[in-house]
């Protein structure tokens, strides 16, 4: 317990015990193509990261802009892990949302051509670039809800799986998984896991070894998102969801996340160094590398057609 109390201490860096009262901002927040509002301020632009913090309801939106399918690249999660390390020494920002800024997709996972045909340095640093972005998301005092928009693949549900609530666009073009068997890859343990801890065991034990990708109706009904809007309702349904969990105070929330979140958290610290050296090494094998190559060929094959 004094562990899951550190832990949250370590997480409360946001605002605790305040109780937020200004919602009326919300009505203003429409539509993915998202108008910030005039108490916006502390907007913060990357190239790949886009941050507006609403300086009346505490909501801060992280628009991801990696085209042409976010793909998190080493690049992309560095830029994330600057600009949510930003928002988390905030304390006037109590909550943030994820969305993309492209249409038709949230983001395409992990950036397959950064696993193929690089230096075992690089994937080291990709990997470990990953494990940092989900420790954040995964461990944050704040609320963190995924608005989803697009398609939503591998290291893309699992950045959704990292939130406290996703919502996603009711519309069966889109679809969110863990779909990495397709591609003759195994996901790690802790994407295994965040999956286990949202869908339960038998579930994530089917949809692991298919690959499945589901669409919204589907990821619905097995509880993989939380709810579906029409697509000009996501972000303000997902601000409106946010300042709901405002009205609880943040430091009960925080140790009682803290407590949900520690086991799996915890048990990928404690194999982090070996999570990292199993993904280069299995990375570094011919048949794997050929796997890579020959999924980015259908990729590329399929748009040609
Ligand atoms: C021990 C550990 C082992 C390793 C475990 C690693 C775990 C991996 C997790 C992952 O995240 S792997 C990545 C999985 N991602 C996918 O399977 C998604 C693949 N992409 C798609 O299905 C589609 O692109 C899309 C997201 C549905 C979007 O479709 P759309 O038709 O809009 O766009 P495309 O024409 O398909 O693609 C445009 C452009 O982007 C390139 N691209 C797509 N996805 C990726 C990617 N993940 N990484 C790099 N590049 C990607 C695609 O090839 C096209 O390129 P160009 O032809 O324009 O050059």
């Amino acid at each position: 317990m004094a562990s899951v109390l550190r832990q949250a201490a370590r997480l409360a860096s946001s605002r605790c015990l305040t109780q937020l009262s200004a919602a009326s901002s919300t009505s203003r927040l429409g539509a993915s193509s998202y108008n910030f509002s005039p108490s916006s301020r502390n907007a913060s632009t990357s190239s790949t990261i886009k941050v507006q913090l609403d300086s009346n309801t505490g909501v801060a939106i992280m628009m991801f802009q990696n085209p042409p399918v976010n793909s998190m690249s080493l690049d992309f999660m560095t830029e994330f892990v600057i600009a949510w390390d930003k928002l988390e020494l905030d304390k006037s920002c109590r909550g943030i949302i994820l969305t993309s800024a492209l249409p038709n997709v949230f983001s395409a996972g992990l950036d397959i051509m950064d696993m193929y045909g690089t230096t075992p340095e690089h994937r080291t640093a990709f990997w470990k670039a990953l494990q940092e972005l989900w420790l954040k998301v995964y461990g944050s005092g704040k609320i963190v809800v995924a608005a989803i928009n697009g398609a939503s693949p591998a290291g893309g549900c699992l950045m959704a799986l990292s939130c406290d609530y996703r919502i996603m666009i009711d519309n069966p073009k889109y679809k969110i998984g863990i779909n990495e068997t397709k591609l003759g890859i195994v996901a790690p343990f802790w994407f295994k896991d965040c999956l286990e801890n949202t869908v339960g065991y038998r579930m994530s034990e089917m949809s692991v070894q298919y690959g499945i990708l589901y669409n919204s109706a589907e990821a619905l009904k097995i509880g993989l998102v939380d709810q579906l809007v029409p697509e000009d309702k996501l972000i303000s349904t997902a601000t409106e969801t946010m300042i709901k969990w405002f009205a609880i105070p943040d430091y009960a929330r925080q140790i009682s996340k803290a407590m949900v979140r520690k086991a799996t958290m915890d048990k990928m610290l404690a194999g982090r160094e070996a999570d990292i050296t199993n993904f280069v090494t299995f990375t570094n094998k011919d048949s794997i590398q050929k796997s890579l190559g020959m999924y980015m060929e259908m990729l590329k094959g399929r748009k040609a057609k």
